[in-house]
């Protein structure tokens, strides 16, 4: 589903924020990318709808990520930023959702039939006619995901899925984003997260991957963890996750 080779990428000033990351996603696999502050994981991810473009080749289900290709890898690969005020901007919940599969074409029945299955994906499909920002955080999120559902991407990708919500919020995501039919890359500092609902993790450190393994491997090697900067909550362990 996601081939990525060889990308390389410098910031203007240059700054070199990826050197060398290769990784393979098959269809259906949910993977967390790990790493620590300035790792390069945002960098990578905006690299993955040509947001930014360094060298190297990304393929998204065969197709490249290049210029001309840029308006259907847009609609393949959905990126959910961590700030859900970035993406919602519409007087109401179901205009900011309809708005993608609108710009593809959608009218009438069908764009509202995609809004109601996108909404009612992330358990959000009472507040159809509610403004945004009328909305608390956690439900502003899981529409900024359903926004990017109607378009019924080939690969969702969230940027730091439970920050900012509270405990009962970030546990309905997880089972919101567990019920998705959907290939996952989730970038997460929240370790246990990337354990409930990822079976691989990929770690990134400096811009280069410095580690590609099931997550329950990853989480119980303290040495890997420590020299990535990475940390478990107190008291959490693989062996008593459950
Ligand atoms: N616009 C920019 N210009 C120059 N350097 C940048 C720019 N944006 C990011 N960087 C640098 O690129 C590197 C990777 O940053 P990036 O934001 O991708 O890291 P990250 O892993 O997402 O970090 P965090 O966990 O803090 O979000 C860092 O050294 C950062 O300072």
């Amino acid at each position: 589903m996601l081939r990525v080779e060889e990308v390389q990428f410098a910031y203007p000033d240059g700054r070199v924020a990826l050197s060398g990351v290769n990784l393979d996603v098959a269809e259906g696999e949910r993977v967390a990318l790990l790493g620590p502050n300035g790792a390069g994981k945002t960098t990578f991810i905006l690299q993955l709808n040509g947001i930014l473009t360094g060298t190297g080749s990304i393929h998204v289900d065969g197709l490249p990520v290049s210029k001309p290709h840029l308006a259907e890898i847009r609609r393949r690969v959905g990126i959910v930023f961590q700030d859900p005020d970035d993406q919602l901007f519409m007087p109401t919940v179901a205009e900011d959702v309809g708005f993608g599969p609108a710009n593809l074409g959608l009218r009438g029945a069908e764009l509202s039939a995609r809004v109601d299955e996108a909404l009612a994906a992330v358990g959000m499909a009472e507040h159809r006619d509610r403004a945004p920002h009328h909305l608390s955080f956690g439900q502003r999120r899981r529409v900024a995901v359903a926004t990017v559902l109607a378009m019924r991407p080939a690969i969702l990708v969230m940027d730091e899925p439970s920050s900012n919500l509270d405990p009962a919020a970030r546990r309905e995501l997880a089972d919101i984003l567990l019920g998705l039919d959907v290939t996952l890359l989730m970038v997460t500092h929240d370790l246990p997260y990337a354990y409930q609902l990822c079976q691989r993790s990929v770690i990134l450190d400096n811009g280069r991957i410095v580690a590609d393994a099931p997550t329950a491997e990853i989480l119980a090697d303290e040495g890997l963890l420590a020299a990535h900067r990475l940390e478990l909550p107190y008291g959490f362990s693989v062996a008593n996750a459950g």
